[in-house]
């Protein structure tokens, strides 16, 4: 569990394929934050959950399987790249951004990108499939980045970068046509799996009701 507040930008030392998967080192900044970090631990990088399998001097090793390369853009990861990096909530922590689990929903690509002055609005456009869990005003992340959604439309929606977290994440590397990892609030998924959940026990009573309708001889 992550609260989408970034702590560090590391920069990939190190990407070899493995089978299907991919063996990502990363050389970690912020030396202060990952002093104890140990092996089996979980990062996000860039908003993927992934486990520590192996430690050095300033780097950390993942491997991302197939799943993960399916659904988030680890995969395009080169040497050099930069990435947002967070460890794993301590339940002490102050909350910060928001519960963010680390299970990338989807890849989305950026669509405008805004200069108004003292903030940025970043456009992402969505597979429509996705629009219950996305609400004006509601969290959203971003690249593993917590953020609130300013605009929402049909098929996009808009964040508001602030000066800082422009400067102390990778969202100021983002132009028109890049893809992000996003993941939806967790609180819409399981609201729109008990909609569902009542929708079906609604048509299996009003089925029932049918059923003993024509029992009755209606
Ligand atoms: C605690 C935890 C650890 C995970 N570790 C890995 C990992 O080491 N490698 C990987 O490819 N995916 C891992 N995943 C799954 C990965 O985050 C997921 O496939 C992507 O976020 C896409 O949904 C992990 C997920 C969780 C919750
Ligand atoms: N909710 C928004 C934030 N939140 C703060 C960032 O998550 C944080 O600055 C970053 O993780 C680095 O630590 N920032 C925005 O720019 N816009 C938001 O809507």
């Amino acid at each position: 569990m992550f609260t989408g507040i970034i702590k560090d930008v590391g920069r990939v030392s190190g990407a070899s394929r493995q089978n299907g998967g991919l063996r990502l080192r990363v050389q970690y900044g912020n030396a202060e934050e990952f002093s104890n970090l140990s092996v089996d631990e979980s990062v996000s990088i860039n908003g993927a959950c992934q486990t520590v399998v192996s430690l050095g001097d300033g780097w950390l090793e993942v491997q991302s399987v197939e799943e993960t390369l399916k659904k988030t853009t680890l995969g395009s990861l080169r040497h050099g790249s930069l990435v947002n990096l967070e460890r794993a909530v301590r339940p002490i922590d102050r909350l910060g951004g928001h519960f963010v689990l680390g299970h990338v929903d989807c890849a989305a690509s950026v669509d405008e990108i805004r200069d108004l002055g003292s903030s940025r609005e970043i456009w992402i456009s969505f597979s429509e499939r996705f629009s219950p869990f996305i609400v004006s005003a509601g969290s959203i992340t971003i690249d593993g980045i917590s953020l609130t959604v300013a605009v929402l439309e049909r098929s996009r929606f808009a964040v508001a970068v602030i000066p800082y977290t422009f400067a102390h994440t990778t969202i100021n590397a983002l132009k028109p046509g890049s893809f992000v990892n996003l993941e939806f609030d967790i609180l819409g998924k399981y609201v729109a799996r008990q909609l569902g959940t009542v929708a079906r026990s609604l048509e299996a009573d009003s089925l029932m009701d049918e059923a003993w309708l024509r029992e009755q001889g209606f």
